[in-house]
């Protein structure tokens, strides 16, 4: 399986262009309304008609209620769901097979404990991301925060389930993170950013060319 690299937070033609034109597999929308990434549902439908039979579309949601996921799959129909939220195996489990929707759960990763759960998971999602766990903050975002973790907690996690690595990653930092971890894939939000909620076409398309390096390198 070749090497994964998604672009999150994409809000305009211009950021999913520079994200297909740099190489991209995955193109990630935000639906998260205290997100300086967020944006509607009629606009995910725009980008995602840009990106169509060009790069996969994900649709990030944090603890969709079933209105939400059913209007997202009646208008915007991702490739996948990402669940961003505290949604639990069960939870995913009905969002899967209720909707018919391949989902990809993102799991905070702060320590070894935080993997535990990692099973559970596998179990009922298509792919995993893992990603650093978000501040405690009261205005603090479940994710997109530029923050990383420790890699070796995941390096050559397989848990029967593609795996994504995320968390603080940007265009100095991707390959050495492919190269510890060998997880499936890369996403990247902030560290592709002018400023927040702002794509910086430039660093998308170093960020991308670094990730594919590793895999020429045939260190992936
Ligand atoms: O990006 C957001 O604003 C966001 C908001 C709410 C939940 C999740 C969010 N992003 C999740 C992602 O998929 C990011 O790509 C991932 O957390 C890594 O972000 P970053 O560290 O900024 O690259």
């Amino acid at each position: 399986m070749p090497l994964l690299v998604k672009i999150c937070g994409l809000k305009t033609m211009r950021d999913v262009d520079a994200a297909i034109g740099a190489g991209a597999d995955m193109i990630g929308v935000v639906f998260f309304p205290k997100s300086p990434r967020n944006v509607s549902l009629a606009t995910a439908c725009a980008l995602s008609g840009r990106a169509c039979g060009r790069a996969g579309v994900v649709a990030l949601a944090v603890d969709p209620d079933d209105d939400f996921v059913a209007a997202i799959m009646a208008n915007l129909k991702p490739d996948l769901i990402q669940l961003h939220g505290a949604e639990t195996p069960e939870r995913v489990a009905d969002i899967r097979h209720r909707f018919s929707v391949r989902v990809m759960k993102a799991i905070g990763v702060g320590s070894a404990e935080d993997l535990a759960q990692v099973p559970a998971y596998a179990a009922v999602s298509d792919m995993l991301l893992v990603d650093a766990k978000p501040p405690k903050t009261p205005d603090g975002l479940p994710g997109g925060n530029g923050l990383t973790f420790d890699w070796r907690l995941v390096a050559g996690l397989d848990p029967g389930r593609p795996v994504m690595l995320s968390g603080g990653l940007h265009p100095g930092n991707v390959a050495e993170a492919i190269r510890l971890t060998r997880l499936n894939g890369v996403d990247v939000s902030s560290g592709v950013e002018s400023s927040p909620g702002r794509k910086d076409p430039d660093k998308i398309r170093a960020f991308v060319e670094a990730a594919r390096l590793t895999e020429a390198e045939g260190v992936w």
